[in-house]
C-alpha cells in the first residue's frame, strides 16, 4: 500500500475538493463517522458508555467533534475536551463545534485552570478515549501544556483511538520529540503516512487501520515511483509459483563468494539461505583451506576452493579462477564472511568493476567501498547493496548516528546516485530502487539483531533475484519473507535465544505462509496493516 507524507495528503485532498468537487467537509464527516465506526467495534454496546474526546483546534480537532457527535448520537456519554480557545476555531472545525453547540452540548476547556483535572477525573472513568489533538499538521514537539495531559492520558491505561496518527508523532519521519500519544489503535484517512510505520513512530501507533474517507480512487490508487509499505498481498504477487514440469535450472543458480578464516559460517548462512529461499542451485566459492569445511557443512550446497593469502582470505588470483566459471551462474552475491585484507579489498572492488553477472554486495564486499562509494557506479552488471547502519555510515563516510531520523532519504539519494538497489537493514528495513520505487518493511523483530541474519537476508535476496524477480522486488520480497522467518521463530523460541539457523529452518513456512494466506477480506474500505 501506498505511504505519503503530509504535503502528498495536503496534495490529495486539495485535488479531491478542486477537480472532484469534493468537500472538505464531507471528508472530514466521512473521516469522523468511521472514528465512531472503529470505536463502536471496540465497545460493543455504545449506549451509555462513557467517551473522552481530546480536540486540537485544526481539522484533526474536526474529525473529533464528528466521530464525538455520531458515538452520542448513538447513546453514548460524550465529553469533549478543546485544547484551544473555541474562538480560536476556524473552517470545518468550527461548523463541527457549532453543530455540537446546536445539540445543546458543551465543551470542557483544557487549558483552563481546572482543565487538567477535569481531564483525568474524566479519562478515569472513560471506556474510551479518541485522541484528536493534532494530525498530519503536527511539528515539533507539544506545547508544555499540552504535554501533561499527553502524559495522563499514557499513564491512564484507557483505551486509546488516535485519530489519523497519534498525537506528538511527526507524519513524515515518525519522529517523536518528547512526548506523544500511544495509541491502541490508530484509524488514519485515505493512505498511511509514512511516520506511522518507521521508529519509533510505529511503536506509537498500535493496530493501523487505513479507512476510505472517499477520496477519488485515481488519487490514491497508483503503482508508480512513490513509496510503499510491504504487505503481503503485494509480495505474494511477486512471487515465482512452480509449475509441474519445474526442473532445478528454472530456478537460477546462485553463486557466493565469501568466507575466510574464522568467518566461515557467513558465507554457509548465505548459500544455505539461497536454497532455502527457492534456488535451484547454489555454488560457494571459499578460500582454498576452507572449502572441506564449508563441504562438511552445506551438503546441499556445492563448494568451490579458490586461491587465499597466507593469512587464509581470498586474494586478488581468485577472479582469474572465478571468471572462466561465471557463464554458469545466474546471480553472484559477494561479501559475507570475507574479511578485510587488502588483496580481497582489491578483489572485491575488480568483481564489482567487470563482473557481469547480478551482484548482490554485502558486508566486507560493502566494507571495501568504505569512504569510495562513487566507485560503485564503475560496473558493468545491476547491483543490490544490503548495508546495516554502520556500513551504510561506512560508505558514505559519516556518523551513522547521522542517519537515524531520515533513512528513507538516505537509502533514496544513495539508490539514485549508485545506479543501484539499496537495502538499509535495521527496524523497518527500507528497500530504495534508483527509479523511484521504495518499500518499507513490515515484518522482523530485535530479536533479528544477533550475528548472521543479515548474511540469511543475502542469500534470500540472490535467490529471488535468481528465480527472475527484478532487482526491487527480489530485494523488497526478500526482506518481507527475512522477516517474517524471524517473526515466526520468535513467535516460537521468544527473541532473546534467536539465531540467524533459526531463521534458516523458517524461510519455507514464511514463503508459503505469503503464498497461501487467505486473501485479507476487510470490512468495506477498512485495511488492517499493523
Ligand atoms: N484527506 C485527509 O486526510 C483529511 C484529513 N483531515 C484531518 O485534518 C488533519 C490535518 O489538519 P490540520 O488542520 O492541517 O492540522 P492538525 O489538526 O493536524 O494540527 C492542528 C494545528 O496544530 C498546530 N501545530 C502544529 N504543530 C504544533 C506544535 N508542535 N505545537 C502546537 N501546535 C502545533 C498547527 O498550526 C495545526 O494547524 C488530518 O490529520 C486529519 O485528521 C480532514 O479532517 C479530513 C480529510
Ligand atoms: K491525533
Amino acid at each position: 500500500m501506498r505511504l505519503v507524507t503530509a504535503a502528498e495528503m495536503r496534495e490529495i485532498d486539495r485535488r479531491a475538493m478542486e477537480e472532484y468537487g469534493i468537500p472538505s467537509i464531507v471528508l472530514m464527516e466521512n473521516a469522523g463517522r468511521w472514528v465512531a465506526q472503529v470505536v463502536a467495534s471496540r465497545l460493543g454496546r455504545v449506549a451509555g458508555k462513557r467517551v473522552v474526546v481530546l480536540c486540537g483546534r485544526g481539522n484533526n480537532g474536526g474529525d473529533g467533534l464528528v466521530a464525538a457527535r455520531h458515538l452520542w448520537q448513538q447513546g453514548a456519554q460524550v465529553k469533549v475536551f478543546l485544547a484551544a480557545d473555541p474562538e480560536s476555531l476556524r473552517g470545518d472545525a468550527l461548523t463541527n463545534a457549532t453543530i455540537w453547540r446546536r445539540l445543546g452540548q458543551d465543551f470542557y476547556l483544557l487549558l483552563s485552570p481546572t482543565g487538567l483535572q477535569a481531564f483525568k477525573l474524566a479519562i478515569a472513568r472513560a471506556d474510551v478515549v479518541i485522541d484528536a489533538l493534532y494530525g498530519t499538521g503536527f511539528r515539533g514537539e507539544l506545547p508544555p501544556e499540552i504535554r501533561p495531559v499527553v502524559e495522563a492520558l499514557n499513564a491512564s491505561g484507557r483505551f486509546v483511538v488516535a485519530v489519523d496518527i497519534p498525537s506528538g508523532l511527526e507524519a513524515d519521519t515518525g519522529q517523536v520529540r518528547g512526548v506523544a500519544v500511544v495509541a491502541h489503535v490508530t484509524v488514519t484517512f485515505g493512505l498511511p503516512k509514512l511516520g506511522l510505520v518507521l521508529e519509533p513512530g510505529a511503536r506509537y501507533v498500535g493496530e493501523l487501520l487505513v479507512v476510505d474517507i472517499s477520496l477519488p480512487l485515481p488519487l490514491i490508487t497508483g503503482t508508480g515511483p512513490g513509496r510503499y509499505y510491504l504487505t503481503g498481498e503485494m509480495v505474494r504477487s511477486w512471487l515465482p509459483s512452480r509449475p509441474p514440469t519445474a526442473h532445478k535450472g528454472n530456478f537460477g543458480h546462485v553463486l557466493v563468494v565469501g568466507g575466510s578464516r574464522g568467518m566461515i559460517g557467513a558465507a554457509c548462512l548465505t548459500a544455505a539461505a539461497a536454497l532455502r529461499a527457492g534456488a535451484g542451485l547454489v555454488t560457494l566459492a571459499v578460500p582454498r583451506s576452507w572449502q572441506e569445511t564449508a563441504a562438511t557443512k552445506l551438503t546441499e550446497v556445492m563448494t568451490l576452493g579458490l586461491p587465499e593469502t597466507p593469512e587464509g582470505q581470498l586474494s586478488c588470483a581468485a577472479w582469474e579462477s572465478l571468471k572462466p566459471l561465471l557463464p554458469r551462474f545466474t546471480v553472484c552475491a559477494l561479501g559475507p564472511g570475507l574479511g578485510r585484507h587488502p588483496e580481497t579489498v582489491e578483489l572485491v572492488k575488480r568483481m564489482v568493476a567487470e563482473i557481469d553477472l547480478p551482484l548482490v554486495l554485502d558486508a566486507d564486499g560493502i566494507n571495501a567501498f568504505a569512504g569510495e562509494a562513487h566507485l560503485l557506479t564503475r560496473r558493468s552488471s545491476p547491483l543490490i547493496l544490503t548495508p546495516h547502519p554502520g556500513e551504510m555510515a561506512r560508505l558514505l563516510g559519516v556518523k551513522a548516528a547521522e542517519l537515524t531520523d531520515k533513512r528513507v532519504e538516505v537509502a533514496e539519494k544513495a539508490a539514485r546516485e549508485w545506479g543501484a538497489v539499496v537495502v538499509l537493514k535495521g527496524a523497518r528495513t527500507v528497500v530504495a530502487s534508483p527509479d523511484g520505487y521504495t518499500g518499507i518493511n513490515s515484518t522482523g523483530n530485535p530479536g533479528m539483531a544477533t550475528g548472521g541474519t543479515g548474511d540469511v537476508l543475502t542469500g534470500v535476496i540472490a535467490a529471488l533475484w535468481a528465480q527472475g524477480l527484478d532487482p526491487f522486488r527480489a530485494a523488497a520480497a526478500g526482506v518481507y519473507l527475512h522477516g517474517l522467518a524471524g517473526d515466526l521463530a520468535a513467535k516460537e523460541k521468544g527473541e532473546a535465544g534467536l539465531i540467524a539457523g533459526d531463521l534458516l529452518e523458517r524461510l519455507p513456512l514464511a514463503w508459503r505462509r505469503v503464498t497461501e494466506a487467505e486473501e485479507v477480506r476487510e470490512e468495506h474500505g477498512l485495511s488492517r496493516l499493523g
